[in-house]
C-alpha cells in the first residue's frame, strides 16, 4: 500500500540479557515467488509459513487483480488458484507495490510478455527507485515502459504481444532482475538465457524448477548461465516456506551486542546465497553456533545459537560476499560497532538503491550516536568502539526503510543511553512480530 500511516517513533534501551526462543516468520523471498509462480501455475498451490508482511500482501493483492485467487485459510496457511503461464488477465486498477522492490520487479517481469497493459506504484520510497535495471531487459522481449523521469515509478508496461526469447546478462549483482527476466521469458517461446557474473540469491531458479519448468544451471568463465525454456505448463506445489534469514539476522545479533544474552533462533533457512552474514559475525569472533543442522525441502537449515559476544574484532567483508548478505549490512554495521577495531565492508554500492540509501541512512544514524564511520560509494566502515563504549543518544531517520529501523533497534540493546528511532511503522512490511518476538526475549522497545 502506498499510503504510509502516522510515524511511530520508537526507542530501545540496554536492559539486561535477552533469552529464550525467537520464532521469525517466513522468507520474504520465497513468500513473494510462492505467489507469483502458484499464479502462473495451472491450479491450486498451498503455502503454509507464508510472510504475512505488507509486501507480500500486495504482492498477493496484485496477483488477484491478475485474475488468480489468492486465498487466506488463516495461521499463515494460504492457497493460489493460478491462471497458467499467459493467462493473466489485464488488471482495471492500477497496481500499488506498497514498499516492495521484489514484488514490483517480479511482477513486471511476469506479465511482461503477455499481451496486457498494467500501470504500477508504490510507496515514496519505491517510487525513487530505479526499474530501468529491469524494463531494459523486458524491451528485448519487446515488453514497453512509460515511467517517470530516470525509470521511476508510476510506470505503465505494455507486454510483448509476440516475445522473442532474449539472452541477457545482469550487469549488477541482482536477485530481482534475474528473476524479472527468467519470469518473463516463461510465456515466451524458446530458450531464455540469463547469465549472472555473480550468484545472488537463487529461490526463483529452485522454485522454477519444483514448478516443473525446465531450467538447468551452468558454471562457465562468463558466470552463472541460467536457461529456461519458455511457455511451459507450471504444476501447482505445496510449499512450506522456510523461516527468513534476514528476519533472524535481527535477534541473533541483539543477542551477540546485549550483554548476559543466550538467544536461540530455531528452524533458519541457510542458503549459501543467503548465509554471508553469519559466516561473517562468526569470523568476527561473535559466539554463534549452527545446531542441529538438516535439510527441510532441500534447503539447509539449522537453529542458530547466539551469545553475547565481547570479543569481537573488526574484520573486512570481501565484496564477492555482499550478494550472500546484502539486506544484512545495516545490522551487520550495527555489530561492528561493538567490535574492537575497523569492519571494512567493500562492493556494497546495490545499499545505495534499497528502500533508503542504506550506507547514507546507517551512515548519519551511528553518527547520531556516537560512532565514527566512513564512506566512499561502494564502501562502507565503521570504527568499532568495543563492547560498553558505545555511546547512543542518537534520534535515527529511517526513511521509510524496515531494516534501518530494526536495525537501530538492535544498536540501542548495548549502547551506553537508549537509542530513537523516528518510524518504525515500515518494519510491518518484512517482520511485523519483531516488536513483539524481541520484547518475548526480554528486550526494552518501546513505542515513544
Ligand atoms: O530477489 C529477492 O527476493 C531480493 C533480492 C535482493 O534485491 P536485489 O535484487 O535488488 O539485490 C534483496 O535486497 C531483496 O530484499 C530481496
Ligand atoms: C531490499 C529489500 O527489499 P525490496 O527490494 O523487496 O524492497 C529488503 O527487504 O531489504
Amino acid at each position: 500500500m502506498s499510503g504510509h500511516g502516522d510515524p511511530i517513533p520508537m526507542t530501545s534501551r540496554a536492559g539486561g540479557a535477552l533469552s529464550g526462543e525467537a520464532h521469525v516468520p517466513g522468507d520474504k523471498s520465497i513468500s513473494h515467488r510462492s505467489l507469483i509462480l502458484g499464479a502462473m501455475a495451472v491450479g491450486e498451490t498451498k503455502v503454509s509459513g507464508l510472510l504475512e508482511g505488507q509486501d507480500v500482501l500486495d504482492t498477493g493483492r496484485a496477483m488477484q487483480a491478475f485474475g488468480a485467487e489468492v486465498i487466506n485459510h488463516g495461521g499463515g496457511n494460504w492457497s493460489v488458484h493460478g491462471v497458467g503461464v499467459g493467462g493473466f488477465a489485464e488488471p482495471s486498477q492500477v497496481i500499488d507495490c506498497g514498499n516492495s522492490g521484489t514484488g514490483v520487479r517480479l511482477i513486471m517481469g511476469a506479465m511482461a510478455t503477455s499481451p496486457i497493459t498494467a500501470t504500477f506504484t508504490g510507496d515514496a520510497s519505491l517510487n525513487g527507485r530505479p526499474m530501468g535495471r529491469v524494463t531494459d531487459p523486458l524491451a528485448l522481449f519487446g515488453t514497453q515502459s512509460y515511467g517517470r523521469k530516470g525509470g521511476r515509478l508510476p510506470m505503465t508496461i505494455v507486454g510483448a504481444a509476440n516475445p522473442a526469447p532474449v539472452r541477457y546478462t545482469v550487469p549488477m549483482p541482482s536477485a530481482q532482475v534475474k528473476s524479472a527476466v527468467l519470469l518473463a521469458g516463461l510465456n515466451a517461446p524458446g530458450e531464455t538465457v540469463v547469465i549472472e557474473k555473480e550468484a545472488t540469491r537463487d529461490h526463483s531458479e529452485r522454485m522454477l524448477v519444483g514448478f516443473g519448468a525446465n531450467l538447468s544451471v551452468d558454471d562457465s568463465n562468463e558466470g552463472r548461465v541460467i536457461t529456461l525454456t519458455g511457455q511451459p505448463e507450471l504444476k501447482p506445489q505445496t510449499i512450506t516456506v522456510p523461516r527468513d534469514p534476514s528476519s533472524a539476522a535481527f535477534p541473533v545479533c541483539a543477542g551477540i551486542v546485549a550483554p548476559g544474552s543466550d538467544v536461540l533462533v530455531p528452524g533458519i533457512g541457510l542458503n549459501p546465497t543467503r548465509a554471508g552474514l553469519f559466516t561473517t559475525l562468526q569470523e568476527m569472533g561473535a559466539d554463534l553456533t549452527f545446531e542441529n543442522m538438516r535439510e527441510e525441502g532441500g534447503e539447509p537449515v539449522a537453529d542458530l545459537r547466539a551469545k553475547f559476544s565481547d570479543n569481537m574484532q573488526g574484520i573486512e567483508v570481501p565484496p564477492e560476499r555482499a550478494a550472500s548478505m546484502i539486506d544484512e549490512y545495516p545490522v551487520l554495521s550495527v555489530v561492528a560497532a561493538f567490535a574492537t577495531g575497523k569492519t571494512v565492508m567493500r562492493g556494497v554500492k546495490e545499499l545505495r538503491v534499497k528502500e533508503s540509501d542504506r550506507i547514507d541512512a546507517m551512515a548519519r544514524g551511528l553518527e547520531a550516536c556516537g560512532v565514527t564511520i566512513e564512506e566512499d560509494e561502494d564502501t562502507f566502515t565503521v570504527h568499532g568502539m568495543g563492547v560498553g563504549g558505545v555511546p547512543g543518544g542518537g534520534t535515527c531517520a529511517t526513511h521509510l526503510d524496515h531494516r534501518i529501523a530494526m536495525s537501530f533497534m538492535v544498536l540501542g540493546l548495548g549502547t551506553q543511553k537508549p537509542v530513537h528511532i523516528d518510524d518504525g511503522g515500515p518494519i510491518a512490511t518484512s517482520f511485523p512480530i519483531f516488536e513483539d518476538l524481541m520484547r518475548g526475549l526480554g528486550a526494552t522497545i518501546t513505542r515513544d
